[in-house]
């Protein structure tokens, strides 16, 4: 099978063109090869696929398998990949996900496309929809014990996905491999949830570590960096304008007062083509 290895602020997929190639079991195949030893090595699998309602389609899986609904450094790589090889020429594109169409627009430099803005559509504060086994009046900084006996005040927020935002005062000093699994599997998310940890250090800045759903600890989450736009400005930590610094990159959110909708900006980049015998 061709592949194509991209990056978005250095959270890695294995992109496969579902126009050309036929997958028969992605998830499978997402566990296998996402691993960094015994496969490719990546954060997981996205197929772009053709699509009736938009200009193509995306479906994104993790490392372990499991299905994510929206994927934000994701999806400004599916723009680049379809741009770039010419599969769709338009510097304003349409993107369908299991989270609904989003529309991007292109920033192409040589030819190429360097960066991207996306709109990531209304962030969702229903605790059902989320989900989480919260009530609608406790979804803003609320304590939540963990079973090992951590207490974390947490933000949830759904982004296509569901996130929990935590506030902390020193973000690189967190030992996430040993803090993230049991926020991510906590009862209180029925279909676990990825876990940012944020801390704020500016109107305009902040710093932020993530814990993904199904991957473990990444170098970026766009879906996670606006769900922790959305979380300063509910908390009165940040303003609706920030730049959200990731171990792989910086991400611009903006949280429009007017559309509530909630626009990320950040780069795109290739890093190499293969195949590989699955
Ligand atoms: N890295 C992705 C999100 C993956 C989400 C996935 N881990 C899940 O919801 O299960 C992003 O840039 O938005």
């Amino acid at each position: 099978m061709k592949f194509t290895k991209m990056h978005g602020t250095g959270n890695d997929y294995i992109y496969v063109n579902g126009f050309e190639e036929k997958l028969e079991n992605p998830s499978e195949a997402a566990v296998k090869l996402s691993d960094r030893r015994f496969g490719i090595g990546s954060d997981g699998l996205i197929l772009i696929l053709p699509s009736d309602v938009a200009d193509c389609r995306m479906e994104m899986f993790n490392a372990d398998g499991s299905i994510g609904k929206m994927c934000g450094n994701g999806i400004r790589c599916v723009a680049k990949y379809v741009y770039d090889r010419g599969l769709v020429k338009k510097d304003v594109l349409r993107v369908e996900t299991r989270s609904g169409v989003k529309t991007l627009q292109l920033r192409v430099e040589d030819g190429k496309v360097a960066s991207v803005r996306v709109n990531m559509g209304q962030p969702e504060l229903d605790p059902e929809k989320i989900p989480v086994l919260f009530s609608k009046d406790r979804m803003v900084d609320e304590e939540v014990y963990t079973p090992s006996g951590n207490v974390w005040r947490v933000t949830c927020v759904s982004m296509g996905n569901p996130h929990a935002v935590i506030f902390v005062d020193d973000v690189e000093g967190l030992n996430l491999p040993a803090i993230g699994p049991e926020m991510e599997k906590h009862a209180m998310f029925p279909e676990r949830a990825n876990i940012e940890f944020a801390q704020v250090t500016g109107p305009h800045e902040v710093q932020m570590r993530v814990w993904e759903r199904g991957s473990g600890e990444t170098l970026a989450c766009g879906t996670g960096a606006c769900a922790c736009a959305v979380a300063s400005v509910l908390t009165g930590k940040a303003d609706r304008d920030v730049t959200v610094h990731l171990r792989g990159g910086d991400l611009h959110v903006f949280w429009d007062p007017d559309t509530d909708d909630v626009y990320m900006e950040g780069p795109a980049a290739f890093v190499f083509d293969g195949t590989v015998e699955i």
